[in-house]
């Protein structure tokens, strides 16, 4: 599991350790930790050159002992000091020591030949949009041929959040410390932070619990029971699937078979695209009837494709007045906007799957020109809070928030996946993953979490060779499944 926290929780927890420790200690970890992440990505020391974009605060320290490191090792490394008078005092002394150069001004600073650029403007101390003078730096950097490395944190992302207020250092690669910080791996942060390496620097017992988490391969896997010998058809958790239309079979038939392909037991189908289902989906029990008359489930599957019309919203009712977890997708989401009532009066679990449009449509406050909002962590939680269930917030960096407030960002995907019919296949994965929670117990918070993990590596292999459709990522699902399960996830 990935522990996300927050600026503060890092705070709180670098007073502890220091307590305990010489001081410098952990700036002197994090910029051995950064130097050495910088030499594995640039293969070499010796006559590469390096710019260092030097803030005021402890970030920029850290740039500067990692710099002093490098220019150690034989690199030619320049600092550009954003406030000459105010840059951490030991680092620069230590970066001068070592042969660094401090470029007198910032125009030329040497970015346009830079083999690697460090982003020590801003880290978790910031706030607000990148200030002028930083912002013009990032984007020179942009403009630049350096591979551009961001010490702990994007300049001009919120830790937090992910929000992006204004300017960004657009990172490559994010080397940060002591723990993963959400605003790197949700919202436009994440698209900002390219890959993320941790640099541990010993916090850990001092974390305390994250304010939000990602699922592993492992964490995926240990949450999709697998078949035991002593189970039958039955004992996966039975899926219920309503979904589809006469006129729009696809939902039905694609819904039906990633519930089949993820956990395949048993998979009933009720609506109106039965044919259609029956046809793709030998292995389904199918009824052109009510969920009623389709026999016992464990977990439903309700919306994608059925319409909305009275016949719709009544089997909807009929759906949300059972006892039993039911997962709310695409039509069936605009009409719990006509009647929420019928999702927070329930006891069992309800998970709600919107995109961004659907999620405006539930919930007025994020409509209207402002939309969600940068903090998709915070909408997600308020949303699942008010109607007393889960939401499952599509995007790139999918969020999954319940009613307490638990929280995780999904780290698994492609943007191959924004094609259409793609959101029908993870409701039916997320039906097969609850179906099995009535006997699991897991969390329905954390089935979603599964879900969409195993839901983004399908997505990856589907995409290896080139675009995915919606069938390709059913196809793919029982090899993410089988991957999941051996350790042997698609890069
Ligand atoms: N905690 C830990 O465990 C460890 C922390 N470590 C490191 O310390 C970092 C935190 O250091 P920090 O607290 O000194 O703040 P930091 O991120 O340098 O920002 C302050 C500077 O930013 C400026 N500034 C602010 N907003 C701005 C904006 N919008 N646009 C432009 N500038 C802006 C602000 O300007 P000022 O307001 O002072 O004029 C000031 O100059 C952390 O991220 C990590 O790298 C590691 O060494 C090891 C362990
Ligand atoms: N840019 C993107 N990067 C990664 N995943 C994406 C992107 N855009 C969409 N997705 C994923 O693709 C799926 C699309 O679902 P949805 O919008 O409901 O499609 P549909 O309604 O056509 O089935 C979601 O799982 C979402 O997280
Ligand atoms: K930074």
């Amino acid at each position: 599991m990935i522990g996300l926290h927050t600026a503060e929780q890092v705070r709180t927890a670098e007073r502890a350790l220091m307590a305990t420790l010489p001081p410098g200690t952990l700036m002197q970890r994090a910029a051995t930790g950064l130097a050495t992440v910088c030499l594995g990505l640039a293969g070499r020391a010796h006559g590469l050159r390096v710019v260092l974009l030097v803030g005021a605060g402890d970030n920029g320290g850290d740039a500067l002992f990692a710099g002093a490191q490098l220019a150690g090792r034989g690199a030619q490394v320049t600092a550009v000091l954003l406030a000459p008078e105010r840059a951490h005092a030991s680092g620069l002394t230590a970066f001068r020591r070592a042969g660094g150069r401090v470029a007198d001004d910032p125009a030329r600073s040497g970015l346009d030949r830079a083999d690697l650029v460090l982003d020590g403007i801003v880290g978790i101390g910031g706030s607000g949009g990148l200030r002028p003078a930083a912002a013009d730096l990032a984007g020179q950097a942009a403009a630049g041929p350096g591979l551009l490395v961001a010490v702990d944190l994007p300049s001009g992302v919120a830790a937090d959040t992910g929000e992006v207020p204004g300017e960004v250092f657009p990172a490559q690669h994010t080397v940060t410390f002591g723990a993963v910080k959400p605003g790197l791996v949700v919202g436009e942060g994440r698209r900002h932070a390219g890959q993320v390496h941790l640099v541990d620097i010993g916090l850990g017992p001092h974390l305390g619990d994250p304010a939000a988490r990602q699922l592993t391969d492992a964490d995926a896997a240990a949450r999709i029971e697998p078949p035991s010998p002593d189970s039958d058809k039955y004992s996966g958790g039975v899926v219920g699937v309503v979904a589809g239309s006469a006129t729009y079979p696809g939902a039905g038939v694609l819904c039906t078979g990633a519930a089949l392909r993820t956990r395949p037991g048993l998979v009933r189908y009720a609506g109106t695209a039965a044919d259609g289902v029956r046809a793709s989906w030998p292995e389904a029990i199918v009824t052109s009837g009510r969920p009623g008359d389709a026999g016992r489930v464990q977990a439903w599957v309700v919306g994608p494709g059925m319409g909305t019309d009275d016949d719709a919203r009544s089997v909807l009712a009929e759906v949300l007045a059972t006892d039993l977890p039911v997962v709310v997708d695409a039509d069936g989401l605009t009409m719990v906007a006509d009647a929420p009532e019928l999702v927070r009066d329930r006891t069992a679990p309800t998970v709600l799957t919107p995109h961004d449009r659907e999620f405006a449509r539930l919930f007025t406050w994020a409509g209207g020109s402002t939309g969600i909002g940068g903090d998709r962590m915070a909408a997600a939680r308020r949303g699942a809070a008010e109607l007393g269930c889960t939401v499952l917030l599509k995007g790139d960096a999918t969020v999954i928030a319940d009613a307490h407030g638990t929280t995780y960002v999904n780290g698994t995907g492609t943007p191959w996946l924004a094609t259409a019919g793609t959101g029908d296949v993870l409701s039916g994965v997320l039906g097969a993953v609850l179906a099995q929670t009535p006997v699991t117990g897991l969390p329905a918070v954390e089935a979603a979490a599964a879900a969409a993990h195993l839901h983004g590596r399908a997505g990856q292999l589907a995409a290896a060779d080139g675009p995915l459709i919606a069938g390709d990522l059913v196809r793919h699902l029982a090899e993410a499944v089988g991957r999941l399960y051996r350790g042997g996830a698609p890069a």
